[in-house]
């Protein structure tokens, strides 16, 4: 069915990730060819809810000249936020209490006197679900699948996870050698606040002898366990990977700020907790360090660049077909589209049968709880 578009718009949403600006240029590239406007949204939807804070211009035009030589470049030309979701939009009010306001169906009108036919949502599981949103108030409206997390359910992966994972093992990779001749413990904390995807993939590339994830509560004494009988094996450092969301079995998440009004919960911490609790059981020296948004920074892997690429032509792809309200997925080698309502919203854990989690368990990897005899090196 032909779509009748001329112009569309383009949102980059949530955490930035490596591939947005690879997406970017797919779009406007796979756009350009079916004689389509491209025009991209500032920060978010700030370019139209909040123009006056936008210190470029709200919305930019995109040719096919200005996403010229983007594609290896981190972050995002439009800017992105994590605190803007239009229908639970923060508004300031007169006493300087913040309070959530439904600007959806203002959103919908402003695409309209803009002449904006369609939408190419890019961003993790809260953007699907403001995609969703956007959809039923009669937008059209086609989403493509990023974060670094890897959280988003019904697509194989999202871009950025790939970049993300490979920095990781970077630093686990030479935090063995400092380790190992200070005879130390080290502990990495990684992003990953509910899903352990970086953690767990890291932490296996880089030869970890603990990896923590938010799915699996852990016992610190098993972990303490791990580390004495690598030293009585002659083994005297050890690696422990943690997922910034993984938990003690007795208690929550490190909070560091707690969710607000327009804003989720920021977590961390749990490296520095793991250190000191190991420090005492175990009397070895421990450190920890925070990845954190290093793990955002830099520009995306190959893989990233790729699937970047091939869910931004899919998008538009998509909208040509007629499609709306439907997200862009990997499926195999295979591009597929899911309805936005079956992703919006919803976190992909690490299922703890997967082949990935059994192996990590049959080398011996601790995942800090009571796992099956034998394990540990
Ligand atoms: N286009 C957007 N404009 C403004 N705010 C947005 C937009 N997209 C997402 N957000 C906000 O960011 C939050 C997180 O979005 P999303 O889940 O897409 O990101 P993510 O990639 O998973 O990263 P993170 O959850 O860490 O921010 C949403 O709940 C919402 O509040
Ligand atoms: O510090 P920020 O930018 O608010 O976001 C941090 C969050 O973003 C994510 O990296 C996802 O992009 C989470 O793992 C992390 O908790
Ligand atoms: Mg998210």
């Amino acid at each position: 069915m032909e779509a009748h578009i001329r112009r569309i718009a383009l949102v980059t949403g949530g955490g930035d990730a490596p591939g947005l600006n690879a997406a970017i240029r797919a779009v406007v590239l796979a756009a350009s060819r079916l004689g389509w406007e491209c025009h991209g949204i500032r920060d978010g939807f700030n370019g139209l809810l909040a123009p006056a804070q936008c210190l470029d211009e709200p919305v930019m035009a995109l040719t096919v000249q200005s996403v010229h030589g983007i594609g290896h470049l981190g972050g995002t030309i439009l800017g992105s936020t994590n605190r803007g979701n239009p229908m639970r939009y923060p508004v300031r009010q007169d006493d300087g209490t913040v309070s959530e306001r439904d600007r959806g169906g203002e959103l919908v009108d402003l695409f309209r006197q803009r002449g904006l036919d369609a939408l190419v949502m890019i961003g993790g599981d809260g953007s699907m679900a403001i995609a969703d949103g956007l959809h039923r108030r009669g937008l059209r409206v086609v989403g493509v699948p990023k974060t670094i997390d890897n959280d988003l359910d019904r697509t194989q992966q999202t871009f950025g996870f790939d970049s993300a994972v490979a920095f990781a093992t970077e630093c686990v990779d030479r935090l063995h050698t400092t380790a190992d001749s200070q005879h130390r413990i080290l502990v990495v904390e990684t992003m990953g606040r509910y899903a352990g995807w970086i953690a767990l993939h890291a932490g296996m590339a880089g030869g970890a002898h603990a990896i923590l994830l938010p799915e699996i509560p852990f016992d610190i004494d098993v972990v303490a366990d791990a580390v004495r009988r690598r030293d009585a094996l002659g083994w005297r450092h050890s690696i422990v990977v943690a997922a910034e969301g993984a938990h003690p079995l007795d208690s929550g998440r490190v909070v560091l700020e707690a969710a607000g009004t327009g804003r989720a919960e920021r977590l961390g911490g749990i490296g520095a907790w793991v250190e000191a609790r190991l420090a005492a059981a175990t009397g070895k020296d421990c450190r920890s360090v925070v990845l954190g948004h290093l793990l955002r920074g830099g520009p995306p892997s190959a893989f990233d660049r790729i699937v970047a690429a091939r869910f931004g032509a899919a998008a538009v792809r998509t909208l040509a077909a007629g499609e709306s309200g439907v997200m862009v997925t990997l499926a195999g080698q295979a591009i597929a589209t899911v309805p936005l309502a079956e992703v919006a919203g919803r976190t992909r854990h690490v299922p703890l049968d997967c082949d990935t989690v059994r192996t990590a368990r049959e080398l011996g990897i601790c995942l800090g709880d009571r796992a099956p005899a034998g394990a540990g090196r």
